[in-house]
């Protein structure tokens, strides 16, 4: 696209559960995501952190068109892709891409690595047998793994090997986009830069553009271009990510900055962290980080704070009626 946008999120929203039971009563429902509207560029990171409930997983899903949005519109390469994945899934699966947390859960025990690497170049990209062959060494160089390993089972590897093999799969599409949604976490840190480097590599050879999904603010702060903070399924500060982790303007992304992992110390984004999530099915009026707000005044229960830019910040969008400037 002419702009430079590949990915166009805008008012996405998804609602579980509503409606009306057979007995006329109202069935509970959750906002899952709401309102997030974001603008993927052609060969940035954008990465996209919070506590765990606060809907990431539900849009990284929605954008690799496994989930569709209750309200709003997602557009890859200017395609709405609701319409997309109702006709023309082969050719939205070859563009997105979806990297999933648990590398051996996602791999097929029963499958060898060829036969899960082929899968998409015979279906996807309907290639014959040689260029098949060709294709799979090129996927196997480029995470770094022995042409060996194309017999062997998914169990047979490490978690850190296991994770390469679910980005050659990803990669095998010819993608242009690719969403990692939590790709390192379940990874011993040693591994974790190794995986990274890799991705990094590839985003580069391959131009690339990534959504990375984390809780891990070191890790988000080391690939990404730009950061969205998400915060009980909105977004609650967007910004490049030097200005985001240097000068936060949302009391939220301070809060997390400041809860960053310490020796003894738990960080608020970790998967076990004692989590102080509004109740979904009974979400609070005005901002939803109320309650937990050092810099709350009388208006943020009553009103949502809309997501604006500070003068000179025209960059950095928060969603806070008393944002911290210049901090
Ligand atoms: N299929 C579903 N039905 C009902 N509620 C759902 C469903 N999927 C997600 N939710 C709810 O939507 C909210 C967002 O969930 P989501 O999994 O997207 O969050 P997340 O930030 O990815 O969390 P995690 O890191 O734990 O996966 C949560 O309150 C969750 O309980």
């Amino acid at each position: 696209m002419d702009d430079g946008v590949l990915l166009s999120i805008d008012g996405a929203e998804r609602v579980f559960g509503g409606g009306r039971t057979i007995f006329g009563g109202k069935k509970p429902a959750v906002h899952a995501v709401q309102d997030v509207t974001i603008d993927v560029r052609k060969g940035e990171t954008l990465g996209i952190v919070g506590e765990s409930g606060c809907g990431k997983s539900t849009l990284a899903r929605m954008i690799v068109g496994l989930d569709v949005p209750t309200g709003g519109r997602i557009t890859f390469d200017g395609r709405d892709l609701a319409a997309e994945a109702g006709k023309d899934l082969r050719r939205l699966s070859r563009d997105v891409q979806y990297v999933f947390q648990d590398p051996v859960a996602s791999l097929n025990p029963r499958k060898t690595i060829r036969t899960i690497l082929e899968a998409p170049l015979i279906h996807l990209l309907r290639l014959g047998k040689p260029e098949r062959e060709k294709r799979l060494s090129e996927l196997m160089d480029a995470v770094n793994l022995a042409p060996e390993f194309l017999d062997r089972y998914p169990h047979e590897f490490s978690g850190g090997q296991a994770q390469r093999i679910g980005i050659a799969r990803a990669l095998a599409a010819d993608p242009k986009l690719i969403v990692l949604d939590e790709p390192v976490s379940a990874l011993d840190v040693s591994v974790q830069a190794q995986v990274l480097n890799i991705l990094d590599g590839l985003k580069e050879r391959f131009g690339l553009t990534y959504v990375f999904i984390s809780h891990d603010l070191s890790v988000v702060e080391s690939v990404s271009d730009r950061v969205a903070v998400m915060y009980f399924g909105r977004i609650v500060e967007i910004g490049a990510g030097r200005s985001i982790f240097r000068t936060p303007r949302h009391p939220y992304t301070h809060l997390l900055l400041e809860s960053a992992p310490a020796p003894g110390r738990k960080s608020l984004l970790s998967e076990d962290a004692d989590t102080e999530l509004p109740d979904p099915y009974n979400p609070p009026p005005g901002c939803a980080f109320y309650a937990r707000c050092p810099r709350r005044t009388d208006i943020c229960n009553r009103q949502e704070p809309p997501l604006e830019a500070a003068p000179h910040q025209e960059e950095q969008l928060a969603a806070c009626f008393n944002p911290r400037e210049g901090a």
